[in-house]
């Protein structure tokens, strides 16, 4: 097939489209390639914040896609495919990223926040080359992404709504679909146009290129790394593996996308780039959108903060939606500020504003109000009250170590525990945290052969509290400091199954631990030095009878974690070189933890996007 060389390169090769868009398909298809389709069940949602740029999330879920898709095929015939294609396509506006709509009110958010504005559509894409090694899979990927500018004209309401009622917006990133009636929105494209549709086959085909034809040597071309070849690069279109080279080769640089981190090194750009018509044009590096958005970061964190401080989505729950001066008039705040703040919690997506005022977004709703089921509000006042300070010294914590960084404020228990309102925000952000994880934590695992547990550092009781619920048989102990527990009273849930849990006040360094079957640590550890954990777990240790337990939930990373989840768990030891004390564990770290002290048949199970659970069995001594 002369018209497609690189494509032809895959011709023989058993090659699968991890993608249920039949756009992909129809793209892929048009160009001549022969696949076979397997969805992924790859679920998206990883992390955005977690993510340096949206980029790099489109990537990651493109590679997460394709990645499963391997592995369940090899696993199913113990054979994987050669070649393994997944893609991801979002839109991005104002550092906001939009994927497909959940509803038609989302579809409305969506479009009105594009109406009359330029935005970026990336599509990640994974190309994973598989093979077999003595029953294992051995996966290669090389990933890279496209960026397309897309400008919205201005559009009546009437015709969105339109628009919405046509179904055409549910299944496409942002709500719109370039390629059909969502083509009258569009005012003009800079890019690829395929990129928007969900396939960038230009750049595609540049990495198939790279990856099957590498320069010969002298070949003049050779400097042209990102074109295509032209049809005549090729003498023979019908070699199966590759014009010459035998490994591909892995890496290069894109045209206007680029490289995501975890390919091969970029191959340094020569002077200029040439387009596919030879026409040389300047190379311009990419815009650093997410350096941008990360020197900016902080000032949506405080935003949040202190909309969460003066009680703004309590207000907008309750009585909302209302006018910027009725809000501030309500949280006794100045006009013009209050309208500032709340076009940045707006801009965030933590607010809608419509013709009727601002009112909550559904995750305000959840985590933002102050007393609902499962709010983070708390955590946001104590992030803003105590861990916000601490950081604007992390200049000095890195060059001079934690104790001049924490200055005059004292050690974490000082400065918690330093007034029964510190000890109270300390718990309520704690108290939060909790209940987002407990079930998790209680159901990583069958611990219904325990009749009794002990929660050390267990704070306000949410975990005890789900392990109650989920083991009827069992008792819970909370052993906490004297100052945690005097407060944990009004934590307490209403209602059934409290009679199995209660508060023993001690320290769990020094104080007679209470006896149990099982102990648990939930995220304890990473606030401690190696010398505190094994004297912990060596008291642990002897208290447990043999056939008892440790459970131990942390921030852990797996071995082979996605990115998205080491990235997120990067910035602990931030926390640690700030308080000067603990560090962040591996899964494998707190095994092996366990083992040295005696617990046997360690096994770990994830709980939930945050955290790992590590379970051990007391050996007899
Ligand atoms: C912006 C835009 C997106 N889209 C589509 C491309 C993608 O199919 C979809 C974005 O969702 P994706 O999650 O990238 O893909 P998908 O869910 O359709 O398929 P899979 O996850 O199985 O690979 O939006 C259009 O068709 N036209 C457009 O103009």
């Amino acid at each position: 097939m002369v018209l497609c060389p690189v494509i032809g390169k895959l011709l023989h090769k058993h090659v699968v489209l991890a993608s249920a868009s039949p756009r992909r398909q129809e793209i892929l298809s048009n160009a001549g390639l022969r696949f076979e389709v397997v969805p992924s069940r790859f679920k998206e949602k990883l992390c955005k914040a977690s993510f340096p740029t949206p980029s790099a999330y489109a990537v990651e879920t493109a590679k997460q896609k394709a990645l499963e898709v391997a592995r369940r095929m090899h696993q199913k015939d113990l054979r994987a495919p050669d070649v393994v294609i997944g893609a991801d396509t979002i839109v991005t506006i104002g550092g906001l990223i939009l994927e497909k709509p959940v509803d038609k009110q989302d579809a409305y958010r969506m479009l009105s926040r594009l109406n009359g504005k330029e935005h970026s559509v990336f599509t990640g894409v994974a190309i994973v080359h598989c093979s077999d090694r003595d029953g294992r899979l051995h996966t290669e990927v090389l990933d890279f992404y496209e960026e397309t500018t897309v400008k919205f004209s201005e559009l009546s309401e009437e015709l969105l709504r339109e628009y919405i009622d046509s179904g055409e917006p549910m299944d496409k990133a942002g709500g719109y679909g370039i390629q059909a009636l969502g083509g009258m929105l569009v005012e003009h494209v800079r890019g690829d146009f395929l990129n928007v549709v969900g396939f960038p086959l230009n750049h595609f085909c540049k990495k198939l290129a790279q990856l099957y034809c590498p320069p010969r040597p002298g070949d003049v071309r050779g400097a042209e790394r990102d074109s295509i070849p032209a049809v005549d690069t090729f003498e023979d279109l019908s070699d199966l593996e590759g014009g010459g080279g035998s490994d591909p080769a892995w890496g290069g640089r894109g045209g206007r996308g680029g490289e995501e981190a975890g390919g091969a090194p970029p191959q340094a750009p020569g002077p200029r780039d040439a387009d596919l018509n030879g026409a040389a044009e300047e190379k311009r590096p990419p815009f650093p959108t997410g350096l941008l958005e990360l020197m900016e970061g902080f000032k949506a964190s405080k935003a949040l903060f202190t909309a969460c401080k003066l009680n703004v989505f309590d207000v907008l729950r309750d009585q909302g939606p209302l006018k910027a001066v009725d809000i501030a008039r309500k949280i006794n705040a100045s006009v013009c500020r209050t309208g500032r703040l709340l076009e940045a919690c707006a801009a965030l997506g933590l607010l809608h504003k419509t013709d009727a005022g601002y009112s909550n977004t559904e995750a305000a709703d959840l985590h933002l109000v102050s007393d609902s089921a499962h709010s983070l509000h708390g955590l946001a006042v104590y992030n803003d009250s105590h861990v916000w300070d601490l950081f604007t010294h992390l200049d000095l914590a890195a060059r001079d170590g934690a104790e001049q960084a924490r200055g005059a404020s004292g050690t974490k228990a000082e400065r918690l525990f330093q007034s029964a309102e510190t000890t109270l925000l300390f718990m309520r952000a704690m108290h939060g945290l909790s209940k987002l994880t407990a079930r998790d934590v209680a159901t990583a695992f069958d611990l219904s052969r325990f009749t009794s547990a002990c929660d050390l550092g267990g704070c306000t009781g949410a975990l005890a509290h789900e392990l109650a619920r989920e083991y009827p048989r069992l008792q819970v102990t909370v052993f906490d400091l004297p100052d945690v527990t005097e407060h944990a009273r009004g934590f307490q849930p209403d209602g059934q199954r409290t009679e199995h849990v209660r508060f023993v006040p001690g320290d769990f360094f020094t104080d007679a631990l209470p006896r149990a079957q099982l102990y648990v640590l939930s995220r304890v550890l990473h606030d401690w030095p190696d010398d505190r954990v094994h004297h912990l777990l060596s008291r642990i240790s002897s208290c447990c009878e043999p056939g008892g337990g440790v459970l131990v939930a942390e921030a852990a990373a797996m071995e082979e974690e996605e990115a998205a989840a080491a990235r997120r768990r990067g910035l602990q030891p931030l926390g640690a070189l700030l308080l000067g004390a603990g560090r962040p564990r591996s899964a494998r770290e707190l095994g092996q933890l366990l083992q040295r002290h005696g617990f046997r048949d360690v096994r770990v199970a994830p709980a939930g996007d945050l955290l790992r659970v590590v379970l051990g069995t007391r050996a007899a001594p």
